[in-house]
């Protein structure tokens, strides 16, 4: 029999549970926390532009990072620090690989030939304003993280028995079955620094850790930092204005000033530096604040000579243990931070791709089930639709004399389904953007694992919702009662929900909420207006005709009104004396639909998915794999 080993675990109260882990899973865990070889990060004349204006024409650009230079040491803790505005979010998002568009200069890692994405492989990046799955307790949260951030081989108990390590270390054990949504500020920083520290990453950037924290979470937060940086790790973070007692925590500070390098070193040779510089910051007076003021206040001449003394951070002199950076050869380990280059290399995962992809899955039906308000919503609006239009059109299907009626009611149908699906989805994706991005971005899974498992997330959804909606609209309006018809109907109303949900999550994926909500329901006008239900393909001139065909809309509309008067039907009920729209083919010649197309149009609408789908894929790839 196997050794056990006792482990402190918490029960859903938050008491303890002696748990027994194996032996092994121990030691798969002792191992993990020691796989981590230190880091270190040299980085050589790193400038980066933006466009200055909104101007097509002109290619005016701004630079807002100048040439700098710097270590970040292994094992240390050091802060970027600056005026607002000065680049410190820039510098992070480089050296982290975060950004890649227009920069130029050189990134040393450890002196070994790499690129950035092998940086990127090492370190995790939280960044200002972290984004975490609202609707996931936090163990839920952090056990996704180790079934996809962590080798697939390794146990469960032992991925629990890490998880339950950091959530200690964290002091976030007694919350561990709180919703994220209601943990508190400082807890959510814990939280995002906790779920990057699973595979235990030698480097690890954060962006404002401190930002909207109190100052005795600010604290707490960097004293778990600073520990991290004890335990060998590398970290990197920027901090806007650190009082003393909070410098005081960090090894070594990097300032910056107009995207220039004015001070690096450790923090203990803050104030010798400023002497140094003939600057004499005054008793009790914080000197980070002090040379915050210079820089912010002070002539440009001022700040020049404090960028000329530091050699814009070329300079090691007032680091504690500069590393010997020339003695790497330069030609193996100098990688420029371009594009070209770091694309290279695949991105490789901790599991596999359907291992990815049942996760997250699993993680996509937990939230969806947790979503009650939602999914409340979206089934209270298809029931009290349906039975609205049942309501008011009711029992008109089989009328000869309301032929036309009826055609306006399966038009609404097409529109409701189709701005329903689109509007929702243009409104909630780009909450969710941030966290695929984070997620994306610190290798937890890939970009296609995410979109298929999103698919088939969101194919449940429009399946119920639109088949709720049509059971009762198709009765109540009185259609005929064959499951051909129903399901032929439904499958068509399927396709267009689904093509218009990925149609709005293209836009909320380029665009922002309210931009993207009145672009989505501006753009569907050409599609409705070539309909063919405010206008007939015969009544319009030769070259607009083909516009009919690639209507998304006009092919629903007409896939729909063939399964319900095509295939033979019989013609329909007539209770006056006479009438003229008795028998279905009259009534499609004269809405001008062919009767013989139900297959072209459904081919259409599958292909039309498809596209859909794919532009989605590349919208997603284009914002958080392109552009940076
Ligand atoms: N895409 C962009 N287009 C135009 N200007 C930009 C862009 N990105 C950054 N900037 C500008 O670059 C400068 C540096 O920005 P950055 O976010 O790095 O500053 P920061 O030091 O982190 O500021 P803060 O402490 O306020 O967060 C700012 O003036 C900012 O307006």
């Amino acid at each position: 029999m196997s050794e056990k080993t006792s482990v402190v675990r918490y029960d859903k109260d938050g008491g303890k549970v002696d748990m027994k882990l194996q032996n092994e899973d121990a030691a798969s865990c002792v191992r993990l926390r020691n796989e981590a070889d230190p880091v270190g990060i040299h980085f050589e004349n790193i400038s980066c532009s933006v466009r200055a204006g909104l101007s097509f024409w002109r290619n005016e650009r701004k630079l807002i990072l100048k040439s700098v230079s710097g270590d970040f040491e292994a094992g240390k803790f050091t802060a970027i620090i600056g005026p607002s505005g000065s680049g410190k979010s820039t510098l992070m998002d480089i050296i982290s690989g975060y950004r890649l568009k227009d920069v130029t200069g050189n990134v040393y890692v450890n002196g070994s030939q790499s690129n950035i994405k092998q940086l990127t492989k090492k370190s995790g990046y939280i960044m200002q304003d972290d984004k975490l799955q609202q609707l996931l307790t936090i163990e839920e949260a952090m056990m996704f993280a180790a079934n996809v951030k962590l080798r697939a081989n390794l146990r469960i108990s032992a991925k629990r028995a890490m998880v339950m390590e950091i959530l200690k270390n964290f002091s976030l054990v007694d919350h561990i079955h709180t919703l994220t949504k209601n943990l508190s500020g400082g807890q959510r920083k814990r939280l995002a620094i906790a779920l990057e520290l699973i595979s235990n990453p030698p480097v690890l950037f954060l962006d404002e850790p401190t930002s909207g924290l109190d100052s005795k979470a600010a604290k707490q937060c960097l004293e778990i930092l600073r520990q991290l940086s004890f335990e060998g790790r590398t970290v990197v973070c920027s901090i806007h204005q650190p009082s003393t007692l909070m410098l005081n925590l960090f090894h070594n500070a990097y300032m910056l000033a107009d995207g220039r390098c004015v001070y690096q070193g450790s923090v203990n040779n803050f104030l010798p530096f400023l002497t140094a510089n003939e600057l004499e910051c005054p008793v009790y007076h914080n000197p980070v604040e002090f040379l915050i003021e210079i820089c912010v206040f002070a002539p440009e001449t001022h700040i020049n000579g404090l960028v000329n003394s530091i050699n814009n951070g070329k300079s090691q002199e007032w680091l504690d243990n500069p590393t010997c950076w020339t003695s790497i050869p330069l030609e193996k380990s100098r990688e420029n931070v371009s594009r070209k280059n770091s694309k290279v290399q695949r991105i490789q995962y901790a599991t596999p791709f359907f291992l990815q992809l049942f996760h997250l899955l699993k993680r996509i039906f937990l939230i969806s089930s947790r979503d009650r308000f939602l999914t409340y919503l979206a089934l209270g609006a298809n029931i009290a639709t349906g039975l609205a239009l049942g309501g008011f059109f009711y029992n008109i299907g089989n009328n000869a004399k309301k032929v036309f009626v009826n055609l306006n009611v399966v038009f609404l149908w097409v529109m409701f389904v189709m701005y329903n699906a689109l509007t929702s989805r243009v409104v909630t994706f780009p909450n969710e953007l941030p966290v695929i991005k984070r997620e994306h971005f610190n290798r937890w899974y890939s970009l296609k694992a995410y979109f298929i498992a999103s698919t088939i997330g969101d194919i449940p959804v429009q399946v119920i919702c639109v088949s709720l909606f049509m059971s009762i609209v198709y009765y109540l309006t009185g259609q005929p009662v064959e499951i051909k018809r129903f399901s032929y109907s439904t499958l068509t109303l399927i396709l267009i929900a689904i093509i218009f949900q990925d149609y709005g999550i293209c836009v909320g994926t380029l665009l922002d909420v309210q931009t993207g909500f009145i672009f989505g329901v501006f753009s569907t006008f050409p599609w409705v207006m070539f309909s063919g239900f405010f206008l007939y393909a015969r009544d319009t001139p030769q070259i607009f005709r083909k516009l009919f065909d690639l209507s998304i809309v006009r092919r629903g509309f007409e896939a729909i009104v063939i399964s319900l008067i095509g295939f033979d039907r019989k013609p329909f009920a007539c209770y006056d004396v006479f009438c003229a729209f008795r028998f279905p083919e009259f009534v499609s010649r004269i809405i001008d639909i062919d009767l013989d197309n139900f297959e072209k149009d459904i081919m259409f609408l599958v292909i039309t998915l498809l596209i859909t789908k794919l532009c989605c894929f590349f919208a997603l790839m284009y914002k958080i794999s392109w552009k940076r």
